[in-house]
């Protein structure tokens, strides 16, 4: 079809068809099999145990063809002010209306009695997870709900107070003084945070066979009021992890659809960014690219160990480790005592060990000493060129298969991305 489309529109198409080409086929990795000969066995094996490739190759190739090369891209800097992962929030409940104070009178009936209607109740505030929310940005320090509305005469009650929602990405979970109250994890899922105040009672509700004409009525109650923290922990399945520099947003951009900013400085990324890595079957595994971790960042060192509440949820953990540094497998040790300084056992969840940068020479060295030091797999790739990311991307979905079977039917378990 392609060819066919080089010869009506002449030479642009032309040029896409051999675009496609050379992506594709550094995609499948064909090119230097010497190299990931041990990887590319791997991966052949599970095309012919499957008979099909579970891969869709399409979402690298989609993701590289689809920029809109005039749109330009948010910097790192911008979406660093667009991003909010905490925010404390005083909440204060609508307080009920007063009830009224009346009597019944018309020509023939002149004491017609007590006609006081009740207060309308307070509006309460409610917060609730939404999907197509995905900062905390928009979240103003103070919310206060609407009033009830006063009883009249003739018995009419005030209006009810109108409930306020407060819209929270999914993830979010609601602190008070630091104690954990509710995890908003569900799309629609919602936490009454503050109740609103009862309505005040009218005349009409004294009026007894002892009191025939009650002056009485009673105030609305004053509504609830609460100050909570809203903290967001990003939800993906899996989440990279590794030294500034290593390559974990370029790694993000080959195998999935997101768009990270790279650099070659450190701490080029500030906040978490989810890529979703899509599959032929249409199971799509989201993956966290988290700000680069250095040693004795649990004592606030480089940006400190805050931001590893977003990976607390990940399932599985990729270490990415930078194959040009002297000692890899010494970065791996830092990174997983610093994970322990987090959270205990945390660098004991499920994972695997990606090998990056081996497309530079001094790295195919040094392969073969961290294989003989780790225990666990070891996938080399190259998030430059994109080599052998089809390897990767199969092991992440074997992890997510072990994580579904293992877990997914209970409780915790991440909602689809969209
Ligand atoms: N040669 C080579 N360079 C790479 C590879 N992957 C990443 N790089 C380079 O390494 C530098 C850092 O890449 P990033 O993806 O920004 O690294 P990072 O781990 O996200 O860094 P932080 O955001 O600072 O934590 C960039 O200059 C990349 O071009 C690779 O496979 N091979
Ligand atoms: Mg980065």
């Amino acid at each position: 079809m392609l060819g066919a489309l080089a010869r009506v529109n002449g030479p642009r198409w032309c040029f896409s068809e051999t675009l496609l080409r050379f992506i594709l086929g550094k995609e499948i990795g064909k090119d230097n099999p010497s190299l990931f000969s041990h990887s590319g066995s791997n991966v052949s094996a599970a095309w012919r145990r499957t008979g099909v490739r579970d891969v869709c190759s399409s979402c690298a190739l989609r993701t590289k063809l689809r920029g809109n090369p005039k749109k330009g891209e948010l910097s790192e800097k911008k979406l660093t002010r667009h991003f909010v992962d905490h925010r404390r929030v005083k909440l204060v409940a609508g307080s009920g209306g007063k009830g009224a104070c009346s009597f019944h009178s018309e020509p023939r009936k002149e004491f017609g009695g007590p006609n006081g209607g009740n207060g309308g109740d307070g509006g309460s505030i409610i917060i609730k997870a939404n999907k197509f929310v995905k900062s905390l940005a928009q979240i103003c320090p103070v919310y206060k709900a609407e009033n009830g509305h006063s009883g009249s005469s003739k018995n009419c009650y005030g209006r009810n107070g109108s409930s306020t929602y407060i819209c929270v990405p999914l993830g979010t979970v609601v602190k008070e003084q630091g104690k954990s109250i509710v995890d908003l994890s569900e799309h629609g899922q919602e936490y009454l945070a503050v109740f609103g105040g009862a309505g005040g009672k009218g005349n009409r509700f004294f009026l007894s066979n002892e009191n025939r004409a009650p002056m009485t009525t009673t105030p609305g109650a004053m509504g609830q009021e609460r100050t909570l923290q809203l903290e967001l922990r990003t939800m993906a399945h899996a989440g990279l992890v590794g030294f500034p520099n290593s390559g974990k947003s370029s790694l993000l951009r080959a195998i999935s659809n997101a768009r990270p900013a790279v650099a070659a400085y450190p701490f080029t990324t500030l906040n978490p960014h989810v890529g979703i890595v899509e599959y032929r079957d249409h199971e799509q595994v989201a993956v966290a690219d988290i700000p680069g971790i250095i040693r004795g960042a649990h004592l606030n060192r480089g940006l400190g160990i805050s931001f590893l509440r977003h990976i607390e949820r990940c399932r599985f953990l990729l270490f990415v480790l930078d194959l040009s540094t002297p000692e890899p497998w010494t970065q791996l040790k830092h990174l997983c005592y610093e994970l322990d300084q987090y959270e205990p056992s945390l660098s004991r969840r499920p994972q695997a060990i990606i090998a990056n940068k081996m497309d530079l020479p001094e790295a195919r060295e040094k392969l073969e000493t961290l294989r003989a030091r780790v225990s666990e797999r070891v996938i080399p790739v190259s998030a430059l060129t994109g080599q052998n990311t089809e390897e990767l991307i199969l092991h992440i979905r074997e992890l997510y298969d072990g994580y579904l079977q293992g877990e997914g039917s209970g409780e915790g378990k991440i909602s689809r991305w969209e």
